[in-house]
């Protein structure tokens, strides 16, 4: 038997590490700018997803290295309009997505979007007893405030309750939730937004045989669990004859072949979709408006309200001027929406790159990096909605809810909720920061979605007529 000395085992890890380092320099990627570690490593990549960064450092990146960049071996990211499209558009549905989703478990893709098509179509939310039941939530919220002796409220958590109450209203009306009334499923809310697990999910997608050496040295923090949002959704999807608006509707159709388990995976995958999403966007929204600088903004929307009493909700421009801006600000999924370049490798932005990297573009970068189209991209400006010139550009790299086949469903769902609560508010109250409200809401990252990252923000609300 050969014996393996010290002296050959050094030579051969030192020839495998030149042979590796030789391959790094040749590969497609290395053609794009970046740090040269990531011509290595994944590893600085990984370090600010553990931290709940990573939709910073990419943009800094991007604004170090320009619209195309290397973040890792395997993974590059864009801005370009150009490569939007490529990655998210080619073919309709653009590249596939990678195993990055925790968030939607797919049991049968194709299949799933026949059965959900119509039902997140506008048509099917503004169907009467569709949008009946999120005004009747927005009204809620609003009585909630009145309700307030002091008229302070946490609205991190009272916007979630409105998200999570729609969101089930449309998954399966009427055995949806209340939680803004009740506290029994405000506490199921609680559950599935203040989930804390990132380090654990992004450990098990990256290397799941390091986790029982991470619990041994208690590094990681409880996995993630939702037992009373899964029997919410259980007992309503074991009932019969939602309305026929529902989701749940579409799925019970015998036609669809659809198990009941399958039925309940789908409906909580939405529903965890449709909370913390608009919760958060409303949130950010609401917080930003109501700093001091922004009180003009907060008076051009009630003067709009005022004098357009009678125009439905989804036609009054500078309200939606706001709420554009603030999902171009703060889009609750600001991060790169990561997808594979597919079989026989692509060209994007003139780089090839071979079939199996991860390429993405990131909201929160596509919503800041041209100037030309965003001018001052850090300033909060709704005006910049209303140059109709404008608009059609900034439209086009609009990316919220980003594009193509696999972009969001729930977008005509999600914009309803937050006209609608935005126009019932603001037309009765201004807000201000509460007294003391100094809770931090920079972006805390969730693997895809991003959260305020002390997930507290307390506002004051004046009624109208009344000095603040
Ligand atoms: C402001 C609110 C929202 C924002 C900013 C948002 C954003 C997004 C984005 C960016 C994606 C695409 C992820 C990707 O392509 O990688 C997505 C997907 C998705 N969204 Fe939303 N979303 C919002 C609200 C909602 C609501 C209310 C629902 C309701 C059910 C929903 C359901 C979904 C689902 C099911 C997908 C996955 C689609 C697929 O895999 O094909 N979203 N969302």
């Amino acid at each position: 038997m050969a014996i393996v000395t010290a002296p050959v085992l050094l030579g051969a890890i030192v020839v495998a590490a030149i042979v590796l380092f030789v391959r790094c320099l040749q590969s497609p990627i290395a053609s794009l700018p970046g740090t040269r570690l990531s011509l290595f490593s994944s590893l600085p990549l990984k370090y600010h997803e553990f931290r709940g960064n990573r939709t910073n450092y990419v943009h800094s990146q991007h604004l170090k290295y320009g619209s195309a960049v290397r973040l890792a071996p395997n993974e590059a990211a864009f801005t370009s309009l150009e490569a939007m499209k490529e990655i998210y558009m080619s073919g309709g549905s653009g590249y596939d997505k990678t195993e990055f989703y925790y968030l939607f478990k797919q049991y049968n893709t194709n299949k799933r979007k026949r059965i959900l098509a119509d039902r997140y179509a506008n048509t099917n939310v503004h169907k009467e007893d569709a949008i009946a039941g999120i005004k009747q939530r927005s009204r809620s919220f609003v009585n909630k405030v009145a309700q307030l002796p002091d008229k302070q409220m946490d609205v991190y958590i009272y916007l979630h309750c409105y998200a999570f109450d729609s969101v089930t209203h449309h998954l399966f009306h009427p055995y949806g939730s209340n939680s803004i009334n009740d506290v029994t499923h405000e506490n199921i809310m609680r559950e599935v937004s203040f989930d804390s697990s990132l380090p654990r999910r992004l450990m098990d997608h990256y290397n799941p045989r390091l986790i029982p050496f991470a619990d041994m040295l208690g590094l990681l923090p409880p996995s993630r669990s939702s037992p009373s949002a899964k029997q919410l959704v259980t007992d309503a999807v074991n009932q019969d004859s939602p309305a026929e608006f529902t989701l749940l509707a579409r799925m019970q159709d015998p036609k669809m072949g659809l198990e009941r388990i399958q039925m309940a995976a789908e409906c909580m995958d939405h529903m965890v979709a449709g909370i913390e999403t608009t919760g958060d966007v409303l949130c950010w929204l609401m917080w930003q408006i109501s700093q001091p600088e922004c009180q003009p903004i907060q008076e051009k929307m009630y003067t709009e309200l005022r004098e357009s009493f009678d125009t439905p909700y989804d036609q009054l421009p500078y309200l939606n001027a706001v709420l554009k801006e603030g999902l171009r600000m703060f889009p609750s999924i600001p991060m790169s929406l990561p997808r594979y370049v597919p079989q026989g490798g692509r060209d994007i932005d003139g780089a090839w790159l071979p079939e199996g990297t991860i390429v993405s573009c990131q909201p929160y970068t596509m919503h800041r990096f041209d100037q030309d189209v965003f001018p001052k991209p850090d300033t909060f400006d709704p005006q910049r909605w209303l140059d109709m010139e404008a608009e059609v550009e900034m439209n086009r790299h609009f990316f919220a809810f980003a594009s193509g086949g696999r972009g969001c469903v729930g977008k005509h769902l999600a914009m309803a909720e937050m006209r609608l609560l935005l126009r019932d508010v603001y037309s009765q109250y201004q807000t201000v920061l509460a007294d003391g409200m100094t809770a931090d809401m920079s972006m805390a990252d969730q693997a895809i979605s991003s959260r305020p990252r002390d997930q507290t923000c307390i506002l004051k609300f004046i009624p109208r007529g009344v000095s603040a």
